[in-house]
């Protein structure tokens, strides 16, 4: 960004950076992103949301890479499932939201087209009983899926201690700090550990047995 549009956001004075925002965002992406939403809500079948949303794509690759990062770093990171009224903070950054498409089916069909991954990280280790909707039709969506899912810390709708056999089952998982005990249960083909900021004492305190990280490396391949 700052080769292109001169002193880079973090070294740059308040000022610089608001205009730089309110250039960037509010003309360059974000309206046309804004756009996107009501073709595919609107679309009666996965085919016809593809020939909608297809052509605002890629208007959206002609702004360039450098426009093209912010897209990823903000608007990429909301999607499918973010039902409205959720966030209401996200749409004063121009988050997007997408009308839910009529059935978990249809969802993981969209979903399977548009995406190579999906990070989940809806819920964490403070989630208890049976899962509240929204997010109930949310995670049987993620369940029909078949791009790779990526956990943060606990697959979502996991009980922290037993796992959840019906539930969820990411490729990734992403344990931070310390794997928790329901990741004996986790059956998927990458388990990461991130977060090597735990003190010796405390380590030693809950008998965490941590791995040693190699060198200064903050992440952690575990299997
Ligand atoms: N909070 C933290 O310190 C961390 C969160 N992390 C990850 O960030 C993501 C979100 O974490 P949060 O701490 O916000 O997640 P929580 O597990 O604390 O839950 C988020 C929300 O879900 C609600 N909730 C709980 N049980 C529910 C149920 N049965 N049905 C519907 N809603 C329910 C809670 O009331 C809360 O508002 C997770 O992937 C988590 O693993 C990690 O990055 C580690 C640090």
């Amino acid at each position: 960004v700052g080769s292109v549009l001169g002193p880079s956001p973090q070294k740059a004075g308040a000022g610089v950076r608001l205009a730089l925002r309110k250039d960037f965002f509010a003309e360059g992406a974000v309206g046309r992103w804004n756009g996107l939403p009501r073709a595919g809500g609107e679309s009666p079948s996965l085919e016809g949301l593809k020939s909608r949303v297809d052509p605002a794509l890629r208007d959206l690759v002609e702004l360039g890479t450098v426009r093209g990062r912010f897209m990823v770093g903000l608007e990429e990171l909301q999607g499918l499932f973010q039902p409205r009224g959720f966030c209401d903070g996200a749409a004063t950054l121009g988050a997007v939201f997408f009308h839910p498409l009529p059935s978990p089916l249809s969802q993981a069909a969209l979903i399977n087209e548009l995406y190579g991954l999906v990070v989940d990280a809806i819920f964490g280790f403070s989630f208890k009983g049976a899962v509240r909707e929204p997010f109930g039709s949310i995670l049987s969506t993620l369940e029909r899926i078949t791009v790779p899912i990526a956990s943060i810390d606990i697959p979502s709708g996991w009980d922290v201690e037993k796992g959840k056999a019906d539930g969820l089952q990411p490729d990734m998982l992403i344990s931070l700090t310390a794997p928790k005990k329901a990741a004996m249960y986790f059956g998927g083909r990458y388990h990461f550990l991130g977060g090597r900021f735990v003190p010796a004492a405390l380590q030693e305190k809950y008998a965490l047995n941590l791995p040693p990280y190699p060198e200064t490396d903050c992440v952690l391949q575990l299997t």
